[in-house]
């Protein structure tokens, strides 16, 4: 589904080099965890293959398709299309509302916002935040923040879904139930991959990659 092949990235010409040439594949309906000692590359591996980066050399391939050394236009619309971002601090733009915040992914891959409302609703309420539709990111919990940050990742049904230390600032409870929802979000094939130092994510991945 995803996999990485001869993997490696440098942010310059002088700075070191990142994943050695690594081979990986990343299990189709499977949770992968990255962890390694900090500045090893785990962000860095999920902006990779969140493809905002490209490889210094190697590929990374989407459904057998190579696709992370391709056009910025084409990075661009596989990216809208195919791949889901949740981020440590849920990076929810505080102007908009929840309900609002889960549908405007849907509108960059060009879709209108009639027809993915009721899917975000439904998204929102699925991950138990459907009371919080009209709040704004400053009347919410961080666990609820980023139970929505997660609803935003599906909205698009990606293939694909990257998080980064999604539960770093969250209390056991809350960590849990948005492991769970990534968790959820394997079900039907998809290919979810967490960079994370949490022991719990850790226990609970299908995977651990260590950098
Ligand atoms: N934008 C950037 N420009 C140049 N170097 C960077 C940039 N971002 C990260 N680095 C460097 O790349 C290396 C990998 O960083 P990265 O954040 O991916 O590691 P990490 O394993 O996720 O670390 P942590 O566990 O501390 O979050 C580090 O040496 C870091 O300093």
């Amino acid at each position: 589904m995803l996999e990485v092949r001869d993997l490696s990235f440098a942010y310059s010409p002088t700075a070191n080099e990142l994943f050695d040439g690594m081979s990986h594949v990343f299990t189709r309906g499977s949770m992968t965890a990255v962890t390694g000692p900090s500045g090893r590359g785990k962000s860095t591996l999920l902006y990779v293959l969140g493809l905002m980066l490209q490889p210094t050399r190697g590929e990374i391939y989407l459904r057998s398709e190579p696709v992370g050394l391709a056009s910025d236009r084409s990075r661009s619309l596989t990216r809208a299309r195919d791949i889901g971002f949740v981020f440590q601090d849920a990076s929810l733009d505080p102007s908009r509302s929840v309900l609002s915040s889960v549908i405007e992914p849907a509108l960059y891959a060009g879709r209108r916002r009639g027809q993915v409302a009721q899917h975000a609703v439904l998204l929102l309420e699925q991950l138990g935040v459907g009371g919080r539709s009209s709040h704004r990111p400053g009347q919410i919990s961080g666990g609820q923040a980023q139970r929505v940050a997660v609803a935003r990742a599906l909205i698009n049904d990606p293939a694909v879904i990257l998080a980064d230390e999604p539960t770093g600032n969250l209390d056991r409870d809350n960590a849990e139930t948005v492991l769970t929802a990534l968790k959820g979000a394997t079900l039907g094939g998809r290919t979810v991959v967490v960079a994370t130092h949490d022991p719990f994510v850790l226990d609970h991945a299908d995977e651990v990659l260590e950098l």
